[in-house]
Parts: structure tokens; sequence; C-alpha cells
């Protein structure tokens, strides 16, 4: 009991009752003003997301927000108030005026979970600005041609690696046993993005003793995507305390951050001319100034960030296009065809205009990232004082806006049979000169709402270095070797079906994880030499 100025005692229960009554008017007067006055109370959207950004994050959490999102814009339509301060849109128009280059927005506050000076949270659009142009030179054109060598090392690694044959042996008619794709194709990204920032790797594709980082770097995005969501947890520390399963990754990336760095600069003191995207950002100088343009700190984050943004992305994409390859014969046929009998020798698949002249293989590709998409959670963005137009609709300053890669991309009044892969449809039809403009009409409506990199200021700092990945690492792939879906149950790994939950049933197609980047299960393949060529040539 408490004596208050002598003039009542109050119990301990006594307090607590009172503290939760005004806890429950406090959530109730929120949620009406929410539901009521606030600017986007108009908006139609899950009554839940309408008063919680809980919402947001239960289904971040389990990684299917890209399919609640896809659902509630079947079920609202083009806008859809997904959380109490966010509205997302779906429209090639609203995309451009929320991430193009005329856009009125910044970054949303939740990006500061990617941690102080990260590249990805800046919220000032002119230093962003600067910095971006700073960060592109490690993968501007003429970087590329530096680093090709060691991505074509680390490629021809991953292919003869393909073709081993691990655990119990060949299997009938030298294929090799099923590979887990996701998992291999994050070994490859993984060595490859260190060897370019950091000229040393923990060499994932030949050693097991690593391949941890995988967990960390899936975990870490995970964490990151629930994080994104809601700001009740946008701290770290209440991470730790929420998600504790999740949270431990933070801090192991940290470690395996440190540790690439720390073998980096013993390279480095042993061989002062290394020459990698690391040194390339210590050495930049201000335009201006001529002095250093990035302090060491801002080298250290956002050189480790390159290992996020630069590993599991470009993994997931190739995954994909293995995924649909193994599943689609007449697909299959054509870009096997087109790469086999475009170059005599995988050494002649480089960098170029022959290379990107595979119009299959590109076709192939851009249907697989279509589908599968890399950042599939809305992205979200915050309005400038003053407000915007996002599709016609005025936004006031201060709100969050944004969009989904994931349902843009399949949108049905753009895409036909939106959940088909159909790899055609990205194909010049080679129509009768009356067709001609209709057809072009096609191809740039398809392209207006085609944007796994995203659009803008904003959209990826390394989209260039991940298409040169990518479609050198699928060439020489399918140059050497034939493919094919694991049989039984493996097969089956990472494919949709009945009974596992609403946009997930369908057979056919690639399930994600939507994690502030798509994370994949399977898909199993089983890989065989070209038998017409020489093991020489292999
Ligand atoms: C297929 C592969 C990739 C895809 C589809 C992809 C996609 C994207 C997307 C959609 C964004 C915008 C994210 C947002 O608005 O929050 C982004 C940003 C970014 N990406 Fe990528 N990415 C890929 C590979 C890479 C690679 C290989 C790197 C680095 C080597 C990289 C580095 C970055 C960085 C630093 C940003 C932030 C840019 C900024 O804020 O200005 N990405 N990427």
């Amino acid at each position: 009991m408490l004596q208050i100025a002598g003039i009542q005692s109050v119990s301990a229960a006594g307090i607590a009752t009172a503290t939760a009554a005004a806890g429950v008017v406090y959530i109730a007067s929120l949620w009406i003003y929410r539901l009521t006055l606030h600017p986007y109370a108009k908006y139609p959207g899950p009554f839940l997301g309408k008063v919680t950004s809980l919402y947001g994050a239960y289904h971040a959490f389990f990684g299917n927000i890209h399919l609640d999102v896809e659902r509630c814009h079947q079920q609202y339509g083009k806008f859809v108030r997904y959380s109490p301060n966010g509205l997302l849109v779906n429209s090639a128009r609203g995309y451009q005026d929320i991430y193009g280059p005329m856009n009125k927005v910044t970054k949303a506050n939740s990006y500061i979970v990617h941690g102080e000076g990260n590249i990805i949270g800046m919220q000032d659009k002119k230093a962003h600005a600067k910095k971006k142009k700073i960060f592109q030179q490690g993968f501007s054109d003429v970087a590329l041609r530096k680093h090709e060598g060691k991505v074509l090392g680390e490629i021809d690694a991953f292919c003869k690696k393909m073709l081993e044959n691990e655990a119990t042996g060949e299997q009938p008619e030298g294929w090799t046993e099923p590979r887990n794709m996701s998992l291999w194709c994050t070994y490859l990204t993984t060595d490859v993005i260190c060897k370019v920032v950091f000229t040393t790797s923990w060499d994932l594709l030949n050693s097991a003793a690593n391949r941890a980082v995988t967990k960390t770097l899936a975990t870490v995005t995970h964490l990151i995507g629930i994080m994104h969501q809601t700001p009740l947890l946008q701290r770290h520390t209440r991470a730790a305390i929420f998600l504790p399963h999740l949270a431990w990754a933070a801090t192991s990336l940290q470690k395996y951050s440190k540790d690439i760095m720390r073998s980096s600069s013993k390279i480095r003191k042993e061989d002062p001319s290394t020459d990698d995207v690391f040194r390339l950002y210590v050495e930049a100088k201000d335009a201006d100034t001529g002095k250093p343009a990035l302090g060491r700190f801002d080298v250290m984050i956002n050189s480790a960030n390159l290992l996020i943004a630069g590993s599991d992305t470009t993994a997931s994409s190739m995954a994909a296009t293995l995924f649909y390859l193994s599943r689609n014969a007449d697909a299959y046929a054509k870009v096997i065809d087109e790469i086999r009998t475009t170059f005599s020798s995988p050494d002649e698949i480089r960098m170029g205009p022959t290379l990107n002249g595979c119009v299959y293989l590109r076709a192939a590709v851009n249907e697989a990232m279509r589908m599968c998409p890399v950042a599939p959670q809305p992205l979200w963005r915050r309005t400038e004082a003053g407000g915007c137009l996002v599709d016609g609709e005025y936004i006031p300053g201060g709100l969050n806006v944004g969009a989904t890669i994931f349902s843009l991309h399949h949108d049905p009044a753009v895409f036909e049979e939106p959940y088909t892969y159909d790899m055609d449809r990205w194909i010049n039809r080679g129509v009768e000169d009356a067709d001609v403009a209709a057809e072009k009409e096609r191809i740039k409506v398809l392209t207006a709402n085609f944007v796994p990199f995203s659009a803008g200021p904003r959209q990826c700092l390394a989209k260039n270095f991940a298409m040169m990945e990518l479609l050198l690492t699928l060439a020489r792939l399918f140059w050497r070797m034939d493919f094919r879906k694991s049989s039984g149950a493996l097969g089956k790994v990472g494919e949709g079906g009945k009974g596992l939950g609403w946009g997930r049933e369908r057979e056919g197609e690639l399930q994600l994880k939507g994690y502030f980047t798509s994370h994949l299960s399977g898909p199993f393949i089983d890989f065989k030499a070209r038998e017409t060529v020489s093991t020489a040539a292999q």
C-alpha cells in the first residue's frame, strides 16, 4: 500500500489496473484516429494493416509479405493502405512517381536498420548522390573489365564443381548427384563479390569451413525485412529482445566482415599494388577538394554491405533461371542451342556484344527475375514536405508510400498469365510491317513494368555487374553441360503445391521467402557434361 499525502492509500494492483486502462484508452484513441481522421483513412486495406504496423511485420516474419500485398491489390485495387502510415500503389506510373528520377520522396526512416553510413539507408538526397557517384566507380564499365578475369576464374571453378559427384557416387548415364542450386549459386556469388571487393574470399565453392556465412546472410535479410515494416522493432536492442533467434546474425555478420577485412589487409600489406574495389574506395578523391572522398568508417561499412547486397541477390536470380529452364523444355532447348551455336568454346564467352546479343538467354533471365524478383517487399519511401502526386493521387508530406516489385511484375493487365514462365514474351515477335508499332508498344509496356533493379536514383548500384555475372555464369554453364530437375521429392523442393497456402499452390512456380531480399529453397538440379565436347574444352 502507498500513502499519498495522507489522503488515500493506493494498492499496487490499483496502479496496474489504472496503467492498463490508460494503455487501452491510448491504443483505442490511436486506432480510432487512424481509422477516421488520418490522411490515409480513405484508402482501402486490411483492417489490421490500417491500425498497426505489426501487421506487415507479421507477414515479413513468415516470409509471405509479397504474397499478402499481392492478395491485397487483388482484393482492394491499385491503392492499398498496408500500414497506418504506409500506402502501396501497383502501377508503372505510380512506381515512376515514387522511385523515378523526378521523385519527391526520401528513403523511409525504416532504412536506419541498415546502419549508420550505409549508402542504402541515406536520406539526404544531395549527400547520397555524391556518395553514389563514388561507390559506383567500383562497378563502372572500366572497373567491370578489370573484374572480369576474377569473375571468370570463380565461374570456371563453379562449373567444375557442378560436374563433380560428391556424396553417393555417380548416377546412371553420367548425371551428377542432385545439387541444391540456391546454396551453390550463393557460394559462387559470395566468393565472387569477396574477390572483387577484397581480393580474398572464404572459398565457399571448395571448402565447407565457412559456409555458415550463407546462413548468417539469409538471417540478416530476414531480420532486416521484419524491422523495415514496423517502427516498434527498428532498434537493434529491441530486435534482440523480441527476435533473439534472428538477431544473433547481426553480430555474426560483423565477425565475418571483420574476418574478411583482416585477411584482405594482410594481402595488402604483403602486396601494396593489390587492386580491388576496396582500394578504389580508399583512394577515391573528392572532386571539389582533392582530399580523400571517403572516411575509413564509410569505406568499411559500405564495402561490408556489398557482401550482403551482392551475394544472395544475384544467386537467387541465377537459381530461379535454372529452376524455370529445367521445367520448360522448349525454353531450355532454345537457350542451350543459342549458347552452343553462338560460341565455339567456353573461353569465347566473355563480356561484350556477342553475349549481350544472346536474346534467348537474356529473355530466360528476364522472365525468371520477373517471376522471382530479388527485392520482394514494399520498398518504403517518405514523402517530402509539400507532398507529391502518386499516379494522380495527392499524398501529403511526411507519410510513407511504396510499391512491391513482385506485384508490379505480376500485373495481369501487362503480363498475360503472370504466374506462367513464358520466356517468349520478351522476344520481339517479328511481325508484319503494319504491326511493328504495336509490337514496339507491347515491349515498351512490358519494360516499363519490369524493374528488378528498381529505378531512378536509388536503383541498384551494381546492376551492370550483376547482369555480367549472371550472363557469364549461365552461358558458360549451358555451354558445358546439360541439366535437368532432380527426380522425386528433391525435384519438388522450392516449388508451389497444394496445401502450401495462398499464392503458393501453383505447381511449376518457384516459391520465395519474402525477406528484405528473396530467399529460396532449392531447386535441386542434376548436371551432365555435354557428350559431343572433348574433355579439354570442359
Ligand atoms: C540480380 C542481382 C541484383 C538485383 C536484382 C538487385 C536489386 C536491387 C534493388 C531492387 C535495389 C533497391 C533497394 C531499395 O530501394 O531499398 C538495390 C539497391 C542496391 N544494390 Fe542491388 N541488386 C542486385 C545485385 C547487387 C550487387 C551484385 C551489388 C553490389 C555488388 C548490389 C548493390 C546494391 C546497393 C549498394 C544498393 C543501394 C543503392 C542506393 O541506395 O543508392 N546489388 N539493388
